[in-house]
């Protein structure tokens, strides 16, 4: 479905050079849901640029079902963390909801029904003729998501989506994130400085070194696929994975594409938490 292959992402400016991305080689399946988290800095936003089409890398490329992606491509949503610049104040709810479908030429009342289940599934259906800047940030978030899920996407990129809303909206829109893959069957990466977050939310979690960035480590997050934020937070084995996670994000702050990287390994599962304890 997605490829990521030898990406290589260096800025040129006038007085210096910033290699964001030093080679970056994964695969997402379709219909995954993979977290990607690194140290600040490392090119999570870059990455994400370069594989929605928005960046041209400087080598390697990205493919979306075989084809390489030069440019946006059908098919693919990007929400972002900047809910308050991507919504626009001067339309209401719905007219925020319907504006990408505009290019998709589908008729009224084949928009007004993408529109109108794409608010019921995030819970804004009551909302719909209210402005953004009568919103909660939560709710404006909501509002972003509901923009991308009525474009139907098949692959939906998440650019850390949450990290400007309280504690409390973000676990209520961590499970909306789950329910909707579910119920979509949409492919999903995610991107996120927060390992809780990046534990929680998916099946499988990158995690890249810093920059210039190679990924450090592709880690099977083998929680069962019912979570929720209780019980699921509270397991042990959460608690084991969270602190791999961790170690490995400390471990990434000091290594690089420059320092002798750690080899990538697919879909690495860490030692089941019962072993250990057998053991
Ligand atoms: N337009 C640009 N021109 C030059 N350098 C840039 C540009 N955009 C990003 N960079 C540099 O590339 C590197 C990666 O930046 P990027 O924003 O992709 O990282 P990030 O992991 O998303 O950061 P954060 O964790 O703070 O959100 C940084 O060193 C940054 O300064």
């Amino acid at each position: 479905m997605l490829d990521v292959q030898d990406l290589q992402k260096i800025y040129t400016g006038r007085h210096r050079n910033v290699e964001a991305l030093r080679n970056l080689t994964f695969h997402i399946a379709e219909g995954e849901l993979v977290c990607l988290v690194g140290p600040s800095g490392c090119g999570k936003t870059t990455l994400l640029k370069c594989m929605a089409g928005l960046l041209a890398p400087t080598r390697g490329e990205v493919r979306l079902d075989g084809r390489p992606v030069a440019g946006p491509p059908p098919g693919m949503a990007v929400v972002f963390q900047e809910y308050g610049r991507s919504l626009f104040a001067w339309m209401n709810v719905r007219e925020n909801v319907a504006l990408p479908l505009r290019r998709k030429k589908l008729g009224k009342a084949r928009e007004r029904e993408l529109v109108d289940h794409a608010l019921e599934v995030v819970g804004l259906s009551d909302a719909h003729e209210a402005y953004p800047w009568q919103l909660s940030g939560g709710m404006q978030q909501r509002v972003a998501i509901a923009r991308a899920v009525a474009y139907e996407p098949k692959v939906l990129l998440m650019d850390e989506p949450f990290a400007a809303v309280d504690a409390q909206t973000r676990a209520e829109l961590e499970d909306l994130i789950r329910k909707l893959w579910h119920e979509l069957g949409v492919t999903v990466l995610f991107v996120t400085h927060d390992i809780d977050e990046a534990v929680y939310l998916g099946q499988r979690t990158l995690i890249l070194s810093k920059s210039p960035t190679v990924v450090q480590e592709d880690l099977t997050i083998d929680l069962p696929d019912e979570r929720d934020q209780l019980h699921t937070r509270s397991s042990p084995r959460f608690a084991e994975l969270r602190a791999h996670v961790y170690e490995q994000i400390q471990r990434a702050k000091h290594h690089s594409g420059d320092t002798a990287p750690a080899p990538v390994v697919a879909d690495r599962t860490i030692e089941p938490v019962l072993q250990k304890t057998e053991s």
